[in-house]
């Protein structure tokens, strides 16, 4: 593998221009994207169809625990937001895409920062760089952020951050449906933890928006490269185009998403909390020659120095799986894991014999504390 570019991965320095590429260059290259088949994960598939949720169906919580116990992610219906709100949402992403690249690179992210324009976070830990642009923003300080882009605040800053707000109102509302099902599906609805749970996590709200040009040799490169989410579980909303895949295993093999719907995915701190019950997944965007592609994944977790642990509940007689951390050390396992190849959840994992030094004892290990 040939060295990376350090120019193209640093935004500081460097803005690739995808409208301008006719190929794809040496930097945004990835080997062995196709090791495994590809099989379509649409509702006509029958072993692969990605499990569908409708939170209007009196048996939810039942599918909802099934999805996230067997897959980690699921196609969510009924959530009752409106699809002409998830296109000016979509049409508002792409206006901010198609700035001039010294607009945007005013809100470059920088070094250590969570939030800003650029790439995706987690590219800094590979080797090449993905056919995408990013921007993570918080709807806490939304309007602060997009002044960065936008200093006169005009017209196009108020069009984009209205209908965020009003694209983040209405899942805070879808939150707290699929929250009760979660909490319904493992058997903690009336307990204190679960409360805890529900009331910490909105304040957490990170939005990361994908922006996946056109390419001209999409089999040679990758919008998002494999990873599973950290937090608790992520909604992601897509436009009309296909790219988001799913890694599933025995036989391994990709299963491509349908374009369109409202997805869930269950993230690694979730996984912790339910003590290996509900998994999350590891997947990846990749792009088409014909059409761009938006995203936004709404992400939910607890905040950053919560300890998390394996429920009292769902660990029942047995063993807790994991150790306890917080979402901030996690990141840095992560980012080990990361860099040489390993699994995030497998370094954070307890065998039978291990003793959680943070756990101080049974009591503690089924909540989740600040
Ligand atoms: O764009 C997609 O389909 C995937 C986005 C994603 O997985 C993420 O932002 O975490
Ligand atoms: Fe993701």
């Amino acid at each position: 593998m040939s060295a990376p570019s350090q120019l193209s991965k640093d935004p500081h320095n460097n803005y690739f221009d995808f409208g301008a590429a006719r190929q794809v260059p040496e930097t945004h290259t990835w080997e062995g994207l196709y090791e495994h088949p590809l099989v379509d994960g649409g509702v006509g598939a029958v072993e692969d169809a990605v499990p569908v949720v409708d939170l209007r169906d009196p048996h939810a919580a039942e599918a909802v625990a099934r999805a996230s116990e067997q897959w980690g992610t699921f196609l969510l219906e009924g959530h009752g937001i409106p699809s002409e709100l998830l296109a000016r949402v979509e049409a508002r992403i792409v206006s901010v895409f198609a700035l001039p690249a010294s607009e945007k690179m005013r809100a470059a992210r920088q070094d250590g920062q969570s939030h800003g324009y650029g790439l995706p976070p987690i590219a800094s830990y590979f080797p090449k760089t993905t056919w995408s642009e990013g921007y993570t923003m918080s709807p806490a300080n939304l309007r602060a952020e997009l002044r960065k882009i936008w200093p006169d605040a005009g017209e196009d800053y108020r069009h984009f951050c209205d209908v965020m707000e009003e694209f983040h109102r209405q899942m805070l509302a879808v939150v707290d449906k699929l929250t009760v099902l979660f909490l319904a599906a493992l058997g903690v609805a009336g307990v204190e933890a679960g409360r805890k749970i529900v009331e910490t996590m909105s304040e957490t709200v990170t939005m990361h928006i994908n922006w996946y040009p056109k390419c001209p040799d999409p089999k040679r490169t990758l919008g998002l490269a494999t990873h599973t989410d950290s937090g608790f579980f992520t909604f992601l909303m897509q436009s009309h185009v296909s790219g988001l895949q799913l890694f599933r295993r025995e036989p391994d093999r990709w299963v491509g998403v349908p374009p369109g719907a409202l997805i869930v995915n269950i993230g690694d701190l979730f996984q912790i909390l339910t003590n290996g019950r509900f998994r999350s997944t590891y997947h990846r965007a990749i792009v088409n020659r014909d059409s761009t592609r938006v995203s936004v994944a709404y992400h939910l977790g607890p905040p950053a120095d919560a300890k998390v642990a394996p429920l009292r509940e769902a660990v029942g007689g047995g063993k807790p799986a994991y150790r306890t951390v917080t979402w901030r050390e996690y990141f840095l396992v992560r980012k080990e894991a990361f860099t040489t190849g390993g699994s995030a959840l497998q370094m954070v994992s307890l065998s039978p014999g291990d003793h959680d030094d943070d756990g101080d004892g049974a009591d503690q290990i089924s909540e989740i504390s600040s």
